[in-house]
């Protein structure tokens, strides 16, 4: 069990010394100016993720680069906004992807496996074991595991959005020792990297650490779509999950995923959750809500969770939603705001008869908690940096 945020300094040693490495890589360090896969970049990561796998770390390469991979071979020139030709780019640009990095790896006589993902994968409990179970397959075989998502088939109703979070969860689902993503700015820097005097932040040990900093949006031209609010969300997530953090440049992989001390590291700001809790808390989809009063939200957030309480029937003011017991539902309070996530251990429409309700007071097949303190996760309020325009 790691400890919370041992220090920045040990989380830098923490990702030199990780022997299960997630790392990600996003589609402008991949592609080339004039559109298409840059082949000699591609072949430069590779060779740095070759170099620390054969120091006998386990790596899972999360790479975007499908949408733009395929705008060349299309005849695009431009990042189309339509999802239907995003799809159509991903499916072209994926092949392209996929076959780029066996080629590169097969010169360091590695095997690759692609791993094509949707929200759908992760979101129930059956899919996101077998999402697991093959993962670590994949990796007990030496394969590296090229993960992006599945965007052909992703709606907008079912994706995960940007990379950097779904690495984040993937760092996760792997119980990686951290977490490393790397793009084509060096790290976090404290304004607009471009701007006269931005400085590049060393290590942060909590979000507050970058209450200051100015994230611009990904301009209309750009490849990536989340830019750095999205890997600072994603670093938010995985390092309150207990994994240390490291965003750095793509041209620096070499150093980054070495000894090196270069790019912006986060240390981990909360104990590692179990799969499970982590689960519940970030990818399980809810099919309801519970509305809890001030009493019932202190019960199930306060203290640690070996002291927390199970949610009873008489916290819950009312409920809403179509679910069934066993599905995940929001705990909400009573000004509206989500507290916790748990799993549910009665139908919605027995909630009507559970509502403000002692336990003595209940029908004695329904005298159980509505959720037992083993199936809830607390949810903390995120104060992560959001993008603004660069025009003022
Ligand atoms: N405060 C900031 N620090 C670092 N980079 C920033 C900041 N604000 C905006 N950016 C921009 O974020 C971009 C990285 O995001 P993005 O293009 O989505 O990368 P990727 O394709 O690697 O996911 C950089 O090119 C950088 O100009
Ligand atoms: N799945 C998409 C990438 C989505 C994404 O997050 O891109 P990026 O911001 O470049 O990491 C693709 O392969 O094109």
């Amino acid at each position: 069990m790691t400890t919370v945020d041992p220090g920045a300094g040990s989380a830098r040693t923490a990702v030199q010394d990780a022997r299960r490495l997630v790392v990600k890589v996003g589609s402008s360090s991949l592609t080339s100016v004039s559109g298409g896969l840059d082949v000699s970049r591609l072949d430069a990561l590779v060779d740095a993720v070759a170099a620390r796998a054969a120091t006998g770390t386990q790596v899972i390469l999360v790479s975007s680069g499908a949408i733009a991979a395929g705008l060349s071979p299309l005849g695009l020139a431009r990042r189309p906004r339509d999802l239907a030709t995003q799809q159509a780019a991903a499916s072209v640009g994926q092949l392209h992807l996929t076959r780029a990095y066996a080629d590169a790896f097969a010169r360091h006589e590695r095997v690759v496996g692609q791993v094509l993902l949707t929200s759908h994968d992760v979101v129930r409990r059956a899919p996101y074991r077998n999402a697991q179970r093959t993962f670590e397959r994949l990796l007990g075989l030496g394969v590296v595991p090229v993960v992006n998502e599945n965007d052909t088939v992703a709606t907008d109703e079912i994706r995960f959005g940007d990379n950097d979070r779904l690495a984040a969860l993937v760092a996760h689902i792997v119980g990686a020792d951290a977490l490393v993503l790397l793009s084509d700015v060096d790290g976090v820097y404290d304004d607009d990297p471009r701007a006269p005097g931005a400085a590049m932040i060393d290590e942060v040990h909590g979000m507050a650490d970058l209450a200051a900093v100015r994230v611009v949006k990904p301009g209309a031209a750009s490849v990536g779509t989340g830019g750095m609010a999205s890997k600072l969300a994603a670093a938010d997530l995985a390092s309150g999950a207990g994994v240390p953090v490291l965003v750095a440049g793509a041209t620096h992989a070499a150093a980054a995923l070495g000894p090196g001390d270069v790019g912006t590291v986060f240390a981990p700001t909360g104990p590692r959750l179990s799969a499970r809790r982590f689960w519940l808390r970030h990818m399980a989809g809810s099919r309801g809500r519970l509305h809890l009063d001030d009493g019932a939200v202190r019960a199930v957030t306060s203290g640690a969770a070996t002291t927390r309480r199970s949610l009873l029937a008489a916290g819950i003011t009312g409920s809403d939603g179509d679910f069934e017991a066993g599905d995940v539902v929001e705990l909400v309070g009573p000004r509206g705001e989500t507290v916790a996530r748990g799993v549910v251990a009665f139908d919605s429409e027995e909630m009507p008869e559970l509502v403000g309700r002692k336990t003595r007071d209940l029908a004695p097949e329904q005298r159980r908690e509505v959720v037992h303190a083993d199936d809830l996760v607390p949810v903390g309020r995120r104060s992560v940096p959001e993008s603004v325009s660069s025009a003022p």
